[in-house]
């Protein structure tokens, strides 16, 4: 908010006239709009740079630290993540972040809004308060992800137009229903076109997507895409005038392919994004900082890979007060040891010392947790309801593919028991189940699935892309059904089963998704799980990632939702044995 009261103070101190509140003495700035590097004083008044001058210059403040040649950068923006892939509430995240140099995120909490509706969404303006980082929101734009999936309600643009007006809301989230672009759909072009007259952003989500088509796209106002896996597709999308965000997430990782581009273009629309980093990757191998760092491993100028991580994501959200330290700029500011790898001494969160040394000095309020337990809500289930009927012959079978959230479409012979379709650890099939949980109906998917190794026991989410119903993989009905009602008591989750008892957890009470636990609570439990599943088998590093992603019907190839098996090429729901 602008004041005459604080322009004047801020013009005073530059001139001189007045003391600074802080003045950072003999700092080595990265200037990423002039791409230099070289020594100064910066003198902050009211959270902003008010001056820069030459270093030990005439700047007086309140307060002055000599950083001793230590380099000043911006602050670190995530231009697209989910807060729900971190099971964190973000007070937590913030607690493990902000000490990295990360000073803002931009949200897409198309989880909780599968969950929980527009107050899922309210949920994560709500926490983003009194936090030493500034949490934006886009708001999800396909909830459902397809009519193949069935989320607590479908978000309409009636239920998104009152939210474009909250301070802290940038824009339309990953447009990830291209089909309804190019075919003009009434609701789909109404979101667009009421994100646009508010003057914010409309984001995408075009994996494959080219030539008219992806003209289409862009002209339809949409202006990013974060799904490039190729130098090819991310070149197209620059020459349209298109942002590309690099995404490295934990599983989808595109930051080393696309790199040759950025070396070759220096492209300004492109910025730095994770979407989905697990709390294991957040805590072993960090955040924004983490691409930073690996950008200059691989060749990339330091003040290039800074600037894809602060400048040039503000440039794109239209936040022309961040992201560069120039006058009247938010001083939100990261002191670094080293700018090659990118060490992180201290953090400034608009001109106040928030961090140090690795740690949090202030204590982030955690926000009124609204009441998002207790949202897993299933029908009284019997064995009988999961049996397959089947005959001799191929049936189709979902193919994990390990580290991805593509899946193979593979047609194998059936196992069979009395006439029913059942799993066979011995060839790594094994039966899976999507069990509808926002209104108990009762309704379930049934189908079969290779590549998690599980010889015992069943293994269930209530993390479940992006409708979260209940995803299970087991041997046994029993341990389904044993499985799916651990959750239900934990109100989601993770949970493995083995002969009927719980043999290891993961609760996530918030919406199914999210735990206020502190991460390394969550971090132990997760690795026990882990643990436990491979004693069992499992022969993938993080099986309850993998599992999460089994129901998504809008990422190829087959799929299973509470509806049924859908052939997501085709994009047709498909029997099991044809
Ligand atoms: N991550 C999480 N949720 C999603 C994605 C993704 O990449 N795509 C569609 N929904
Ligand atoms: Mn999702």
């Amino acid at each position: 908010m602008y004041t005459v009261e604080g322009l004047r103070q801020r013009i005073r101190v530059a001139r001189g006239e007045e003391p600074a509140d802080l003045v950072l003495r003999n700092a080595r700035l990265v200037n990423v709009c002039s791409g230099e590097c070289y020594p100064a004083d910066i003198a902050i008044a009211g959270g902003r740079i008010a001056g820069i001058s030459e270093p030990r210059g005439t700047y007086g403040g309140q307060q002055e630290r000599d950083l001793e040649g230590r380099w000043l950068a911006p602050g670190l923006m995530d231009g697209h993540m989910h807060i729900e892939s971190t099971m964190l509430v973000l007070s937590e995240f913030a607690r493990l972040v902000v000490p990295r140099g990360v000073t803002a995120v931009m949200l897409d909490p198309h989880e909780f809004a599968n969950v929980s509706g527009i107050a899922g969404i309210r949920f994560v303006l709500e926490t983003a308060r009194g936090l030493p980082l500034d949490a934006f929101v886009l708001l999800s734009s396909c909830v459902p992800a397809s009519q193949y999936e069935t989320p607590y309600r479908p978000l309409l643009a009636s239920d998104l137009l009152p939210l474009l007006s909250e301070e802290r809301v940038l824009g339309l989230a990953e447009m990830m229903n291209m089909p309804g672009v190019l075919n003009g759909d009434e609701e789909v072009l109404a979101k667009i076109a009421a994100t646009l007259n508010h003057g914010l952003v409309v984001d995408g989500h075009a994996p494959g997507l080219q030539g008219r088509d992806l003209c289409a796209y862009a002209a339809a106002g949409i202006s990013s895409d974060h799904e490039c896996t190729t130098v090819a597709e991310a070149r197209e999308r620059l020459r349209l005038g298109m942002w590309l965000m690099i995404r490295e997430g934990s599983a989808a990782r595109n930051l080393e392919a696309l790199l040759p581009l950025i070396q070759e273009l220096h492209p300004p629309r492109a910025f730095f994004v994770t979407d989905d980093r697990d709390p294991l990757d957040l805590l072993e191998r960090g955040h924004i900082d983490s691409m930073v760092r690996r950008a200059i491993e691989l060749g990339l100028d330091p003040v290039e890979a800074i600037r894809l991580a602060s400048y040039n994501t503000a440039q794109y959200f239209r936040l022309s007060d961040r992201g560069a330290i120039v006058p009247g700029a938010l001083a939100d500011l990261v002191v670094l040891d080293d700018l090659r790898t990118f060490q992180v001494e201290s953090v400034y969160k608009s001109g106040q010392l928030v961090a140090q040394g690795g740690r949090l000095l202030i204590e982030p309020e955690a926000g009124q947790l609204q009441d998002l337990s207790n949202t897993i809500r299933i029908a009284a289930l019997r064995e009988e309801d999961l049996r397959i009927a089947g005959r001799p012959g191929p049936v189709a079978v979902i193919g994990i593919e390990p580290g991805q959230i593509v899946t193979r479409h593979l047609q194998l012979e059936a196992s069979l028991r009395d006439g029913e379709i059942v799993a066979d650890p011995e060839r790594d099939l094994l039966k899976l189940v999507v069990i509808e949980r926002h209104h108990a109906s009762g309704r379930i998917g049934l189908g079969l699935v290779q590549g998690l190794g599980l010889k015992r026991g069943a293994l269930a989410s209530s993390v479940a892309h992006d409708a979260h119903n209940l995803v299970i993989a087991g041997v046994s009905d029993h341990d389904i059904l044993k499985a799916a009602q651990a959750l239900a008591a934990m109100g989601g989750g993770f949970a493995l089963v083995v002969d009927g008892e719980l043999r290891a957890s993961v609760p996530l009470p918030l919406a199914g998704l999210v735990s206020a636990a502190p991460i390394s609570e969550l971090v132990a439990r997760l690795r026990a799980l882990d643990e436990a599943a491979a004693a069992l088998g499992c022969t993938l590093e993080h099986p309850c990632m993998t599992l999460s992603f089994l129901s998504l019907s809008v990422i190829p190839a087959l799929k299973l939702t509470d509806q049924g098996l859908i052939d997501v090429e085709r994009f047709a729901q498909v029997p099991l044995q044809s």
